[in-house]
């Protein structure tokens, strides 16, 4: 069988990282397609999940609009995809990259498997464009791989057939659970602001990089984050995503305040290395939340809804927008004693498993192709 992997964020090699070395174990011939759409964030993610890079895009990255980094990436995707190249093609979650690869496949008649299928917060301004581009994957693919029963729902609604569906768990939590396992026994952390962050004040942890957001809503944040740090006991520490509005808005907010620290985007084991010592995070991440459970942490979503409210049934996130009191109240709750406030860490996104399990259903008896008529 031969199958095709098509990403271009951090976000997306980590979730399929667990897939393609599951599908490799499988004995499947598995290329990969980077479209660059964040080249510098992927620093050491092919290392460390042993990727071997079969095609790169160009120009995606320089590209300023989304309908532009689009068209872009369906065209190389549809160069790679000529008469029987491949069985199937994977894509994951809900970027450009992935929207784009599941369109070019779909308009070729390659199968598309999709991994992280049936997120939904039933608004399509909010994540905007993830929102979109999810549900689009979802009418273009042939295998719907769900993390949780509520995603299978999501799914069941748009009519997509009960037998394409499977409900496997987050792959968040493979790489999470295989990323840990390099940590074990005295992790070096590969930053060295990390190997020498102080350890008398209690670690919070801060990740801002939802384009809805941007302007006065993380303005709102980064005070909350300004005034926490004013508290004292506490350190924030903030890895800053490259976006260049995030960027310039939390530099000018957040530089130079006591007892904050911006660091450059951190390595994966090097950000799992944090969410291990810190007390609570503060975060509009989606990966973040599928995380947390792991670590038993409680975290603060800054984000208006969440298509994982799991993470918020379960008792570990709350979301908090851009409410500054809120924020500040939640962060003061979960750093108020001398221990963090760690739940039972029963991860309701998997159980580092869903790799293997996708694995086997592309590989089940009915080949893809099969499936797809
Ligand atoms: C709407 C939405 O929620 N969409 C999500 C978005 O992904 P995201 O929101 O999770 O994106 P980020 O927060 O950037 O990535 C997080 C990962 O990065 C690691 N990390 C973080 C900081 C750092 O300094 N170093 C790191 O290594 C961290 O451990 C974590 O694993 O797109 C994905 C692709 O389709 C989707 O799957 C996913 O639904």
């Amino acid at each position: 069988m031969r199958i095709l992997i098509a990403f271009g964020t951090r976000p997306e090699i980590i979730k399929l990282g667990p897939v393609y070395r599951a599908l490799h174990k499988s004995g499947a011939h598995v290329d990969v397609f980077w479209s660059g759409q964040h080249i510098d964030l992927a620093d050491g993610l092919l290392e460390l999940f042993e990727i071997e890079l079969t095609h790169s895009g160009t120009g995606v990255m320089q590209e300023p609009s989304l309908a532009g980094k689009f068209a872009l990436i369906t065209q190389q995707m549809q160069a790679l995809l000529g008469p029987q190249q491949y069985d199937g093609v994977v894509v994951q979650g809900d970027t450009m990259t992935a929207a784009a690869g599941a369109l070019a496949a779909f308009l070729n008649h390659v199968p598309v498997a999709h991994v992280e299928a049936g997120l939904r917060t039933g608004k399509l301004d909010s994540p905007w464009p993830e929102e979109f581009n999810r549900r689009l994957i979802t009418i273009a693919s042939t295998l719907h791989f769900a993390p949780t029963e509520r995603s299978r729902d999501h799914l069941l609604r748009e009519g997509v057939q009960s037998d394409l569906i499977s409900v496997v768990g987050n792959t968040a939590v493979d790489a999470l659970l295989y990323a840990r396992s390099k940590l074990a026994g005295g992790y070096v952390p590969i930053d060295r602001e990390i190997a020498n962050l102080p350890r008398d004040r209690k670690l919070v942890l801060a990740t801002l990089h939802r384009r809805e957001n941007i302007g006065a809503p993380l303005d709102e944040i980064l005070e909350a984050l300004c005034e926490l740090g004013n508290d004292g006991d506490k350190l924030i520490v903030l890895p800053v995503h490259p976006n260049p509005d995030i960027r310039a808005q939390v530099v000018r907010a957040l530089g130079a305040r006591p007892n904050i620290r911006l660091l450059k985007p951190l390595q994966y084991t090097d950000f799992v290395y944090l969410l291990s010592r810190s007390w609570t995070v503060v975060t509009d991440s989606g990966g973040v939340q599928e995380e947390a459970p792991t670590f038993g942490l409680q975290i603060l979503i800054t984000r208006e809804s969440t298509e994982r409210p799991e993470v918020v049934d379960a008792g570990f996130g709350t979301l908090v927008g851009s409410n500054r009191d809120a924020i500040t109240a939640g962060v003061r709750r979960l750093t108020s004693s001398n221990a963090p406030q760690l739940l039972p860490a029963r991860n309701p996104f998997g159980d580092g498993q869903a790799a293997r399990r996708i694995a086997e259903r592309i590989f089940s008896l009915r080949p893809l192709q099969q499936a797809a008529e």
